[in-house]
């Protein structure tokens, strides 16, 4: 059985990312996350795009702690910001992970924004890297728009203020579903999905 490290310190997102790679039926490979290993100290994220940082995060994984590295780097580009918070996104209102900060700061910055010109996307890069030097980037992109207050109890981050574009979603933010639709949906569930054919030739 061979092992993958999950690299997000974003307790979250790590439990997303486990539960999409769990649901792929990947067999013969297992899939750890970082309170399983050593601790390393993190790399700042100074990319200028989300392929960059999660290259830097998973390069800094395969190459502590010596087994196949996969890493997320993810966030909200608001169409009416030029497509920031972007690769700012953890850290938008000054301090990193603080989401109901960040999700205040974002609702004041729109508030004079019509809703025809609220459109946004969540982006994912997930990027796996072999410690053999093997790298692999893909990228998911799930469309809505910001809404004006914050709603429903699941997922973190921006959920609480996206509305999906998807009509299955039908009105309901990204904090208004299911674990399993959201997966089913976001852009982390579809960039996982192309790194799969990847995480299946790790088996054996
Ligand atoms: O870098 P790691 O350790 O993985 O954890 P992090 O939280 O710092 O993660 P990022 O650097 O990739 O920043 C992503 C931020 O973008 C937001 N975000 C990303 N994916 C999201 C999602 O599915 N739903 C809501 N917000 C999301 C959220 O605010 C995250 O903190
Ligand atoms: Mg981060």
């Amino acid at each position: 059985m061979s092992s993958v490290l999950l690299a997000s310190r974003n307790r979250k997102k790590l439990a997303e990312l486990q539960r999409v790679v769990d649901a792929a039926g990947i067999t013969g490979v297992e899939v750890v996350g970082l309170d399983a290993v050593p601790d390393y100290p993190e790399e700042p994220e100074t990319g200028a795009t989300f392929e960059d940082n999660a290259l830097i995060k998973a390069r800094a994984g395969a190459k502590a702690i010596g087994i196949p590295c996969l890493a997320d780097d993810s966030g909200i580009a608001v169409d009416a910001l030029n497509g920031m918070p972007g690769v700012l996104s953890a850290r938008w209102s000054g301090r990193h992970g603080d989401d109901p900060a960040n999700n205040s700061l974002l609702l004041a910055q729109l508030s004079d924004t019509p809703d025809e010109r609220r459109g946004a996307a969540f982006v994912s890069a997930c990027a796996l890297v072999l410690p053999d030097g093997t790298e692999t980037v893909v990228r998911g992109e799930w469309r809505g728009r910001v809404l004006r207050e914050e709603r429903g109890p699941h997922g973190f981050g921006y959920d609480p203020l996206f509305a999906p574009e998807d009509e299955i979603a039908a009105g309901r933010s990204a904090a208004e579903l299911s674990p399993e639709e959201k997966d089913g949906l976001s852009h982390r569930g579809k960039a996982l999905a192309q790194l799969v054919p990847a995480l299946r030739a790790l088996a054996g």
